[in-house]
């Protein structure tokens, strides 16, 4: 008895908001609530990539600053994302920053726990969410840039800006949008706490938060 497995069943037949305005437009659906949860949730999302990349076997350190003016860098220590040319005609990094079902986290085995329950949304979302978000990749001694603004569109696109002896690695910076949270001020206890649990969890990775806000300055290195 051959299983009658449903034929052809794949994500397209799942109606998927096109676009980075749909998930402007219900940003609940996508990340739960645009009050404090849903402020934190963007970190554990960009978090969650650096953190694939380490249980890859990628890199043994995370780093997550909260910047003075609230914005937030993730940065990884990994092989540093692909930067060539997607088939789509986009460089890949700007594929996986601004298609909603792009990035590494689909047809992820569903073993591999999500962020606070939300099936992984990925970059993108965080990137709709964003006022604006500057993404850097080091790979090979190159170091890449791309800009995004309003919302995730775009400026120019992907630019070798130089050559850097830095480690290997991808970072985001992103600042999440006034008009769509309630609050834009981030909690340092809440990311302490969810980052020593991640921390717990992948065995062996440094993960280090930093408030660089006046007046708060502060730093804890998570390893167990
Ligand atoms: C902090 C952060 C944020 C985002 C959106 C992606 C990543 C990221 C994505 C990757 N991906 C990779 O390094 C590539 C390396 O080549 C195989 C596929 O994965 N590493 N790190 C890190």
């Amino acid at each position: 008895m051959v299983a009658n497995k449903k034929q052809n069943y794949d994500d397209s037949s799942i109606q998927v908001l096109e676009g980075l305005e749909a998930v402007r437009k219900r940003p609940g659906m996508y990340i739960g609530s645009t009050d404090t949860r849903g402020l934190h949730h963007l970190v554990y999302e960009i978090v969650d990539n650096a953190v694939d990349e380490a249980l890859s076997g990628f890199g043994d350190e995370i780093n997550v600053v909260i910047e003075a003016d609230n914005a937030i860098t993730v940065q990884d220590h990994g092989r540093g994302m692909p930067v060539g040319m997607h088939s789509s005609g986009v460089p890949t990094p700007e594929v996986i920053m601004t298609v909603l079902h792009a990035g590494g986290k689909f047809g992820q085995a569903d073993g591999y726990k999500t962020s606070g329950g939300l099936h992984g949304v990925g970059a993108s979302v965080v990137n709709a969410l964003s006022d604006h978000l500057t993404l850097t990749v080091v790979r090979d001694g190159k170091k890449y840039q791309e800009k995004f603004e309003n919302g995730g569109h775009p400026v120019g696109t992907l630019e070798k800006i130089g050559k850097t002896k830095d480690h290997d690695g991808t970072r985001v910076t992103f600042k999440p949008d006034a008009t769509i949270f309630s609050t834009i001020v981030y909690n340092y206890q809440t990311l302490a706490e969810r980052l020593r649990e991640s921390a717990f969890l992948l065995k062996g990775v440094k993960i280090t938060l930093t408030d660089k806000r006046a007046g708060q300055e502060q730093e804890d290195i998570f390893k167990f």
